[in-house]
């Protein structure tokens, strides 16, 4: 009954999820329209988010119970930590931001309010809790690459067009469908109806960070416009 535990929060949060994967931060993104200081802002912010989703999946290694779930998080930990930062670094490169601009970007209240409402839901809860509160970044992602994909495509030289290949590419889609498989199995025989409450109120307040996320960076190239 759970073995799609994702489709039914998505159907549950459904505003909560269009509004986040829909954002026009992504309908400007997919049509070639961002301005060049929101996806700045966006990468600055977005360097010192992936440092907390490293630690939400330390935090994960930790609420696993079994050493298969142990290993998988460590999986994504060590990908993290060895390879996507250092992506994230040079991709922020292109864009001209330095590590120096990186490492010295405050954090904005919304990569705060997110990345650590994330790690309190999995602090308080278990290893479902955390891995709910992850979905809407981890599997958003992957939909919302995998549906601009075409769009991106058809206009060459796109600006985000690498960073779109990234998620829409067959090695993170298939990451994406494993951990969609893994949010069934923790939630196998786990969902009485107000545990699935719960989840579907965890996963609903994920998607308003990740759409604010998104504002955010709308909102600060906005102010700096002449
Ligand atoms: C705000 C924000 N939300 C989601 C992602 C996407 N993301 C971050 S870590 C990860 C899993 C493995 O790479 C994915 C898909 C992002 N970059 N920034």
């Amino acid at each position: 009954m759970s073995a799609d535990l994702f489709a039914r929060l998505k159907e549950a949060a459904h505003p909560h999820w269009q509004a986040y994967v829909e954002h026009d931060f992504v309908r400007r993104l997919a049509a070639g329209r961002l301005p060049n200081a929101a996806f700045r802002f966006y990468l600055a912010q977005d360097y010192l988010f992936l440092i907390q989703f490293a630690r939400a999946q330390a935090l994960a290694v930790y609420k696993g119970r079994t050493l298969a779930e142990m290993r998988a998080s460590k999986s994504a930990l060590a990908a993290i930590l060895d390879v996507e930062l250092g992506l994230h670094v040079r991709l922020a490169a292109e864009w001209g931001l330095t590590p120096a601009d990186l490492e010295s970007a405050p954090e904005h209240a919304a990569t705060v309010a997110y990345t650590r409402f994330v790690l309190d839901a999995g602090m308080a809860g278990d290893l479902l809790d955390l891995r709910v509160a992850l979905a809407p970044c981890v599997l958003g992602y992957a939909e919302i690459a995998a549906r601009i994909a075409l769009e991106v495509r058809a206009r060459p030289g796109h600006p985000q067009g690498a960073w779109v290949e990234d998620y829409a590419g067959e090695a993170y889609q298939a990451v994406a469908e494993a951990a969609r498989a893994e949010l069934g199995r923790l939630a196998e025989g786990a969902l009485s109806p107000p545990r699935l409450r719960q989840l579907e109120r965890l996963f609903a307040k994920a998607c308003d960070l990740e759409a604010g996320f998104w504002q955010m960076a709308l909102d600060a190239a906005a102010k700096d416009e002449p």
